[in-house]
């Protein structure tokens, strides 16, 4: 099972690189990985599991907090209206965004920075993405609010990009204009 020593931090390599690809139909190897990605987002998110293991809550996971340099995410998390995302993606791309900006309230973490960075973290309000999925279907998705913060915080990991790089530095609580807040 992936516990917090797989995860590498800030400082390692493989957080600021751009993924590779993988191939598809995704190799035995490769799907395992997912799975276990997502397992231990689940974990992480089970009281117990979580305090058993000491596991960080994580909605979402990319391979390069790995040390995997391949474009694969997991994620699992519910939105506002109780809609489940729970699902393993390879080779995500955002193929168009809203011009319009959004961000958390509360800001966002990460499992690969053992410290908290305050902030606002300016990010597309609206996107639509294409991915294969673990059983090698395509998927388009489109995104808006919380899924669409986590979505893209998951890519972000796949180019190399932190989320506190989107951080305003004069200013970390510098609104973009025409922002939505995302409580
Ligand atoms: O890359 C994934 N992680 O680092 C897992 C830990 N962070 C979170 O679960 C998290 C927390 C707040 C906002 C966002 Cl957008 C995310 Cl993603
Ligand atoms: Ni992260």
């Amino acid at each position: 099972m992936i516990t917090m020593n797989d995860i590498v931090r800030e400082g390692h390599p493989s957080l600021t690189k751009k993924a590779a690809k993988v191939n598809v139909p995704l190799s035995v190897d490769d799907k395992q990985l997912l799975e276990d990605m997502l397992q231990f987002l689940k974990n992480s998110q089970d009281e117990e599991i979580a305090e058993k293991y000491n596991l960080r809550a994580g909605v979402g996971l990319a391979a390069p907090q790995l040390g995997v340099e391949k474009q694969l995410i997991a994620l699992h998390f519910e939105d506002s209206k109780g809609k489940k995302y729970s699902m393993g993606l390879a080779n995500p791309k955002i193929i168009s965004h809203s011009v319009e900006q959004s961000y958390l309230q509360n800001g966002e973490g990460c499992l690969s920075v053992d410290r908290v960075i305050e902030g606002y973290v300016p990010r597309h309000a609206r996107i639509t993405i294409t991915a294969t999925d673990i059983n090698d279907n395509p998927v388009k998705l489109r995104l808006k609010d919380y899924p669409a913060v986590v979505f893209q915080h998951e890519i972000d990991h796949l180019n190399g990009v932190m989320f506190f790089d989107r951080i305003n530095e004069d200013n970390p609580f510098a609104i973009p204009d025409n922002a939505i807040e995302i409580s």
